[in-house]
């Protein structure tokens, strides 16, 4: 399938030779003919150039939505395909294609949040186009003006809903600038609804991106998204920013401080905003208070001193949080933050809370905007300080949710009683799962890139007196080379960036071969593509299996969802267990498993009981492995049973 790129209109743009010139000019005769050979006036061809896709970009996983919605519709791809070559040096064929659509259908969304549509050909008979229509739910009847062209679909801008689909509920946006912000996809869809969609994003990018755990069976079904506790002002980071011409003239009036504008729909005529790529905004419905109070703070201050700056810039706003007793004061030159044009005072909201800890009976949250300056947050009891530029997750209300199912899926089945556990944190950031879920094992060890990070993952250790962990700095990969834990009794925590984990990672990490692998994703697509490719590209990936995979509503009313998937070794020496788990049905099933020793006969007291929704494919295979181990002692009964 041919990679997305754009064909830019041809308008306002420059070109040397307008398409048909050629036929038009008047020749002038040739006076030196003979003399010298009169070189030819050059066309110049407007070529498309088509730009490499990372396949678990947005862009890239629409490669997969389209050849899915071809399918569906019993179409080839020759018969929705743009001759961009045309549509770029011809204007005839550009206006015919940048045209208005009256009632087009969405079908479905896209991994962005964007609905997706089939549109007539404008050039093809019985051919049909793929459009992206931003904001359009499936079943939306929609108008819609196409202005931007690729080989395998087309852009576009909703003018006007003209029916509205069942999850539409328009009276829920909460935002003036709803409609035209990039920031948010689903301010009109309940959030019950919101976390539907999400689960359906998950199970989307495991049928694409794990190829073959899809095609053989061997996925869970995908568990309900969990709900964030705060469906709007949630952020406790947000970055809004400025460009300014490149021609730099002397502005008189300041330019649009906010966010990446979408389009330029025109379904929503009271969304605010302005009509610039970037949309001036002053206040964010999903941005914590104090974080909007800083963004006003910051845009009266940079409407005094616009004129200073010589290019485009982002503003940091990150909440802080002090805790004080009720007999302690603020000390505002302990704790900086976005100041108040007015009355020059540091912007604070106070916070009082009802605990029996004298320690902590208020809460003063400030707005930090030096990437610098350290800021601390609270999780589960704990106590996290890290740079406000460094990274670290931005809606803290659903923290203690996610840390807690981490931390209750990291333990290793068929356990002894008092037999150690070991944790490895790669990707581990100032330390939260690292330090989250250290209560439960004898040693934690980290690995971050990050050397400030790092510092403050040590810093985080001390200060929540947590004494069993260790912090390196390096590549995710360089904790193989120190890791000394005995890998059975290992589980490792990946968090990786959004392009998720390199080959060389996973190659050693199936080498280490940890008991188990809890990995948590913001980007369920690379997400998918690596534990596919670890269960069956590497080394010992075939003793692993996915026990579950849910979706963390991390940023309600956008497209985002993070991804946690945990994959469990299954000890060689349980072959029978092992195929038994491998299998599946989707029946809901519990399975009683034991570890045998080299004889095939249970270990006493490694019994174990795992709820196995959608596991099993039919007694038979399993049957057949466990009827030779019954068949040589006579041990089925006492091996395993299963129930439904
Ligand atoms: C999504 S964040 C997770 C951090 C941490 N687990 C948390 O939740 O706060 C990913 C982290 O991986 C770090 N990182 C990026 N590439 C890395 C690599 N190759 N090896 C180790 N850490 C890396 C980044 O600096 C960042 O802190």
């Amino acid at each position: 399938m041919a990679p997305a790129a754009a064909a830019e209109p041809l308008e306002g743009k420059k070109r040397s030779v307008s398409p048909g010139r050629e036929e038009n000019e008047t020749k002038k005769p040739n006076l030196d003919q003979g003399k010298q050979k009169k070189k030819q006036p050059k066309i110049h061809k407007r070529k498309y150039k088509a730009k490499e896709v990372d396949p678990t970009s947005p862009m890239g996983v629409l490669q997969y939505e389209i050849k899915e919605l071809l399918q569906q519709h019993g179409l080839e791809e020759e018969s929705i395909s743009n001759d961009m070559s045309s549509i770029l040096n011809d204007s005839e064929s550009f206006n015919k294609h940048h045209r208005i659509v009256e009632n087009a259908k969405i079908l479905r969304l896209s991994s962005n949040g964007d609905g997706l549509t089939l549109i007539n050909h404008p050039n093809k008979e019985n051919g049909k186009q793929i459009a992206l229509v931003p904001f359009g739910l499936p079943g939306d009847i929609v108008k819609i003006r196409v202005f931007k062209s690729h080989p395998l679909y087309v852009e576009t801008d909703l003018l006007e809903v003209i029916e509205s689909s069942p999850n539409r509920n328009d009276s829920l946006i909460n935002c003036r600038y709803f409609g035209k912000c990039s920031g948010c996809q689903y301010q009109n869809v309940d959030y019950n609804q919101q976390l539907i969609f999400k689960k359906q994003t998950i199970e989307n990018a495991y049928k694409y991106l794990a190829p073959i755990l899809s095609k053989n069976d061997q996925l869970p079904s995908i568990s309900s998204t969990e709900p964030s506790p705060l469906q709007f002002t949630y952020r406790t980071k947000l970055t809004p920013h400025f460009n300014l011409p490149y021609s730099k003239p002397v502005l008189t009036t300041p330019p649009s401080l906010g966010f990446g504008a979408k389009g330029k729909p025109a379904w929503r005529p009271q969304a605010q905003g302005g009509d610039f790529s970037v949309l001036d905004i002053e206040e964010c419905s999903i941005g914590t208070s104090i974080i909007n109070q800083g963004m006003k703070n910051e845009r009266t201050k940079f409407h005094k001193e616009f004129k200073n700056y010589k290019k485009g810039a982002t503003i940091l706003l990150r909440e802080d949080t002090t805790t004080l007793t009720k007999e302690e004061t603020f000390d505002e030159s302990k704790h900086p933050g976005s100041v108040n044009q007015e009355t020059q005072e540091i912007s604070k909201i106070e916070i009082n809370i009802e605990n029996d800890d004298s320690k902590h009976e208020k809460l003063i949250k400030t707005c930090v905007t030096d990437p610098r300056q350290i800021v601390t947050e609270y999780i589960n009891g704990f106590t996290f300080e890290f740079s406000a530029g460094e990274f670290f997750q931005n809606n803290n209300s659903i923290l203690p949710a996610v840390t807690n199912y981490v931390k209750n899926n990291l333990s290793i089945p068929n356990s002894l009683p008092n037999e150690p556990n070991y944790l490895v944190d790669a990707y581990c950031g100032s330390g939260l799962f690292s330090i989250t879920c250290s209560k439960n094992v004898s040693r934690v060890i980290g690995v971050e890139v990050s050397a400030d990070s790092v510092k403050f993952a040590e810093r985080n250790a001390k200060t929540n007196n947590i004494e069993n962990a260790t912090f390196i700095v390096g590549k995710a990969e360089k904790i193989f080379g120190s890791i000394d834990t005995p890998s059975n009794r290992t589980s490792v925590i990946l968090d990786p960036p959004r392009k998720g984990c390199d080959d060389v990672f996973l190659n050693q990490l199936s080498d280490y071969h940890p008991a188990k692998i809890v990995y948590i994703s913001c980007n369920v697509h690379s997400q998918a593509r690596d534990v596919d490719w670890f269960i069956n590209k590497t080394g010992n990936g075939k003793d692993y299996y996915v026990e579950s995979i849910k979706g963390f509503d991390f940023f309600p009313q956008t497209h985002h969802v993070e991804s946690v998937a945990v994959e469990l070794y299954v000890p060689r020496k349980c072959s029978a267990t092992n195929r038994i788990i491998k299998a599946k049905d989707h029946a809901s099933v519990q399975i009683n498993i034991a570890n045998v020793d080299e004889e095939g006969r249970a270990i006493a007291g490694s019994n174990t009981t795992y709820a196995l929704a959608g596991h099993i494919r039919g007694r038979g295979e399993a049957d057949d492995s466990l009827n030779r181990l019954a068949q040589q002692d006579g041990l089925l009964k006492n091996v395993w049973s299963y129930s439904r």
